[in-house]
């Protein structure tokens, strides 16, 4: 069949967006994406009223940003701009990306069977090379670009091509019209001969720009295509160059997914820097059951390899593949597979790689329900392929690639068309030699045995982090993991809480602000206690279990700090957490890591000079001393809450100002029971009495 230039479909001269059949009342912008467009021009819409059009001008000039900053780029003017979009980037691999786009359309004219001989070369200067004896790029004129050769168009038209409409080509790897005209675009020079027709004829380019009209050099019987083209060093850098090795390893991989193709490479000596060859043949009529053994070499194996090829009967649709298991992994891989649609590969994987995986799972689960081996059931794709070194190549009709550098196959037709023709042949290989089946399912139970191992260490594991770090929601941590310097302060309720939160250092600092009245421990049952949700939530803070299973490594902080208002509620509240110390965790007391802030009660102030007084006594110090024969001011804090954070920091809070004092056990039984008692008992006055006096005491020997 000869491709002629009407089948050269061009996207851009179809609508996309249907037109109105009236003029549009907005000033309508004609679509021009390719100068070439030769579609129905729309009525000229009526030019607007001044009053219409918003008046931007003055906004439009102040930033420089007006209808005149919206460019149109024009013909291949987007592809060097914006070369990422076409070739995903610039890099080493982009450029290479170029090279892949002129074989792809050798390799289509093979696929088609016009073709047979493919010729690469890279040549000494640089220039690279692409021949096949196919039908030709069709140099006749184009029916909708007159005065330009169907060459000229496929060339410098984005978006025109022989291979939307499946006439010229069945199953093809080019499917956007782009790839050809991007490389021209790329390249600072590049020169297309086609024989054909009788005749052979040539055009050169630069930069995507015609240098000249097609010229008919002469008579011919030759048949095919000739791509000879250098990469732009404005784009891709300069002393961009082909890589040799590259090069070769992608020509190998196309003789490999075709057996229908013989490919001569050929490279200029002084290019070459490794072991690749200057020429070679290839051609592997074993496909990819060859392409696998040379891939995998001596490396040990579950079962020989399973492979094959299957086309789909009455349409076009084909797949061929070859996988085998290793124990031992592949090189630095434990697996991997390689796909490929239409000869593209496809790094990225896709619905083929997908229907693959899945007609292995099920193939082999159903082997296993066959032979009663219960575990196949434990069978996922993951367990099936961790270990397997997989070759996979689909042809389909109108493939569906993500992106012009096809990266990964996006057709459903691609998991339905391996699952269904990979299903008889993988029974058959099953059944046909149980031994090695068998080795296969084996092998294949004991990744999914090793994948639930492993999932439930993690949970274990898992579970235990989450028990540590369980915190409640109230606590702000400090940012310290280590206990060592930390202290935890606890302070009663979110107002005193926040201002606690303002002063700390967040570093070492921890604040939990307890609401409302905690139990009464000293009367309270253990699952009472429990049930607290204030106190649970306190030992959780801690990260320590109260009762038997306290452990005082368990502690999150180096002190526990009771910071309570100084009034009697306050102090009620600070013996009640002394007493909860004292019977669930005394040996956090008995460690001396409990401690009682000492925030003051007055603010004494003359002029200039102020004093915190911790109490009453302090107060009448300080006015006896400090402030003598000075008229004063005394102010009293109500609670910690009404003290601005600073004044916290000052006073109370701050390692290198303030007082802790220590709580410390008496060495003798009976006098902490008499404490207790006397904490925890009825005269809240007797309570606050005792807690000032032995804190003040504290104060003298126990500064931190
Ligand atoms: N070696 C060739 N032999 C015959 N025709 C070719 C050859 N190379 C390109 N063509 C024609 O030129 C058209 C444009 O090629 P181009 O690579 O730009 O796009 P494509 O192959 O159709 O799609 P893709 O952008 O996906 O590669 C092809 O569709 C085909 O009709
Ligand atoms: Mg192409
Ligand atoms: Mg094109």
């Amino acid at each position: 069949m000869g491709q002629s230039a009407d089948l050269l479909s061009l996207f851009d001269d179809e609508p996309t967006l249907p037109r109105p059949a009236e003029p549009a009342p907005v000033p309508a912008v004609e679509p021009a994406l390719t100068p070439q467009a030769a579609a129905p021009k729309p009525e000229p819409a009526p030019t607007p009223k001044p009053a219409d059009v918003p008046s931007s001008a003055p906004l439009a000039a102040a930033t420089g940003y007006s209808a005149s900053s919206i460019e149109v780029l024009e013909g291949l003017e987007p592809v060097r701009k914006r070369p990422g979009m076409y070739i995903g980037g610039t890099d080493e691999r982009a450029l290479h990306h170029l090279f892949a786009e002129v074989l792809d359309n050798a390799m289509d004219e093979a696929v088609a069977r016009h073709a047979k001989v493919i010729k690469v070369d890279l040549d000494a200067d640089g220039y690279l090379s692409v021949f096949d004896d196919g039908r030709g790029i069709p140099v006749d004129p184009h029916p909708k670009h007159p005065g330009k050769s169907a060459l000229e168009v496929v060339m410098t038209v984005l978006h025109s091509g022989g291979k939307f409409s499946g006439k010229a080509y069945e199953t093809s790897g080019g499917l956007h019209g782009v790839g050809v005209s991007v490389v021209n675009a790329l390249s600072d020079h590049l020169d297309v001969t086609v024989w054909r027709d009788g005749f052979e004829w040539r055009q050169s380019f630069s930069k995507g720009h015609v240098l000249g009209p097609i010229q008919q050099v002469g008579p011919s019987k030759k048949k095919g295509t000739l791509i000879r083209f250098h990469p732009d060093e404005e784009i891709f850098g300069v002393g961009a160059a082909f890589k040799p090795a590259r090069l070769f390893r992608m020509a190998r991989s196309k003789a490999y997914l075709f057996r229908g193709v013989e490919i001569k490479w050929t490279c200029a000596p002084e290019r070459i820097t490794d072991a690749t060859p200057e020429t070679a043949l290839l051609h592997f009529p074993g496909g990819l059951a060859d392409a696998l053994s040379e891939r995998i070499g001596q490396i040990e194996t579950v079962t020989p390899a399973f492979a094959g090829r299957v086309e789909r009967k009455g349409e076009a649709g084909a797949v061929e593949w070859a996988v085998t298991w290793s124990p031992i992994g592949f090189g630095e891989a434990d697996g991997f597979v390689s796909s490929y649609c239409n000869t593209v590969s496809t790094p990225d994987g896709g619905t083929h790689e997908a229907g693959f995986r899945a007609a292995l799972v099920k193939g082999l689960k159903a082997y296993g329900e066959l032979t009663n081996e219960k575990r196949a059931g434990l069978i996922t794709a993951e367990d099936v392929i961790a270990n397997a070194g997989a070759l996979i190549s689909v042809f389909i009709r109108n493939p569906e690639f993500q992106g012009q550098t096809k990266d990964r196959l996006s057709s459903p037709e691609g998991s339905r068309l391996v699952e269904q023709l990979l299903r008889d042949p993988l029974d058959h290989w099953l059944t046909e030699s149980p031994k090695q089946a068998n080795q296969l399912l084996g092998f294949v139970i004991e990744r999914a045995e090793d994948r639930l191992k492993r999932r439930k260490d993690k949970e274990v594991q898992r579970a235990a982090a989450t028990r540590k770090l369980r915190l409640p929601g109230k606590l702000s941590d400090c940012s310290r993991q280590s206990a060592e310097g930390t202290e935890l302060f606890i302070v009663e309720g979110d107002s005193a809480g926040g201002s606690a939160k303002q002063a700390r250092d967040r570093t070492t600092q921890a604040i939990l602000p307890l609401r409302g009245k905690i139990l009464n421990v000293a009367s309270a049952t253990v699952d009472k206690l429990r049930q607290n949700v204030e106190l649970s939530d306190l030992a959780l803070a801690l990260g320590v279990q109260p009762g038997n299973r306290f452990n005082i490594e368990d502690l999150r902080y180096e002190r526990i700090v009771i910071m309570t208002d100084a009034d009697v509620d306050g102090a009620h509240i600070a013996a009640l957490l002394i007493t909860f110390f004292y019977r669930v965790m005394p040996e956090t007391i008995r460690q001396g890591r409990v401690f009682m802030a000492l925030p003051p009660l007055y603010r004494i102030q003359a002029g200039a000079l102020s004093e915190y007084a911790r109490d009453d006594a302090h107060r009448d110090e300080l006015l006896a001393t400090v402030f003598k024969g000075k008229k004063t001011e005394i102010g009293r804090f109500k609670g910690l809450g009404e003290m601005m954070a600073s004044q916290l920091k000052e006073t109370t809070m701050d390692p290198k100002k303030r007082t802790l004092a220590k709580i410390e056990l008496p060495s003798d039984e009976a006098e902490i029971e008499d404490l207790v008692e006397r904490l925890m008992g009825k005269k809240a006055e007797a309570r606050y009495q005792f807690i000032q006096d032995n804190a003040r005491f504290a104060v003298a020997d126990l500064d931190v």
